[in-house]
């Protein structure tokens, strides 16, 4: 199933904009709106999975939080392990670490290190997609403990803030649902 015109503007149209959201100048797309609308939500999922089917993957690997929700859904659908990425100290066993620059501040980002086996072949799912930074991690991170990742794939591509082009120079294909502007 490829997705036709009027099922992106469907994704669009259950999205929220606020202005000013969390501090001046920033216009935040709230993915919430969509997980609210169980159409939306499953077709969100349907789409991803229908694409990625038989692209080889082997893991899908999603970045706290809001990449969970979308992340885990995928790997379920592509019947393969779901990996979380996850903010500093939350990851019971050794993990490797990354730190990267957010839209509106800095964090670090851990990967258990034994989650990911040289060979497997990683789907990267999180919700939007703005500067990059939060992927570049993830992929450092997958890097680091042997995998491959050659897609990422988001509900929402903000595409003023140049982040496809960061993940394009890495190598990855970048896929979006839908696009907006971010400011
Ligand atoms: O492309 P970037 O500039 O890196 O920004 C995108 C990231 O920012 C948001 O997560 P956030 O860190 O706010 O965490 P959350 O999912 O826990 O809300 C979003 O869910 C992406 O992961
Ligand atoms: N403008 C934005 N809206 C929603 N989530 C974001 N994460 C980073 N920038 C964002």
């Amino acid at each position: 199933m490829t997705a036709t015109a009027q099922q992106l503007d469907f994704l669009k149209n259950s999205i929220k904009s606020i202005q000013d959201y969390p501090k001046p100048g920033i216009l935040f797309r709230d993915v919430t709106s969509l997980l609210e609308d169980p159409k939306a939500y499953a077709l969100s999922i349907e789409l991803l999975v229908e694409r990625y089917r038989n692209a080889g993957i082997t893991k899908v690997v999603g970045t706290e939080a809001r990449g969970f929700l979308f992340g885990a859904p995928v790997a379920l659908g592509l019947g393969v392990g779901f990996i979380p990425v996850r903010k500093p100290g939350k990851l019971p066993r050794q993990t490797f670490s990354e730190s990267y620059e957010l839209e509106y501040g800095t964090d670090r980002l851990e990967l258990h290190c034994d989650a990911i086996q040289p060979g497997d072949v990683v789907l990267v799912v999180d919700d939007l997609l703005a500067t990059g930074g939060t992927i570049e991690a993830t992929v450092k991170l997958i890097q680091r403990a042997g995998g491959t990742v050659k897609d990422a794939a988001f509900i929402i591509n903000l595409f003023d803030l140049a982040g496809e082009a960061r993940l394009k120079a890495l190598g990855l294909n970048v896929y979006s649902l839908v696009n907006f502007p971010g400011h």
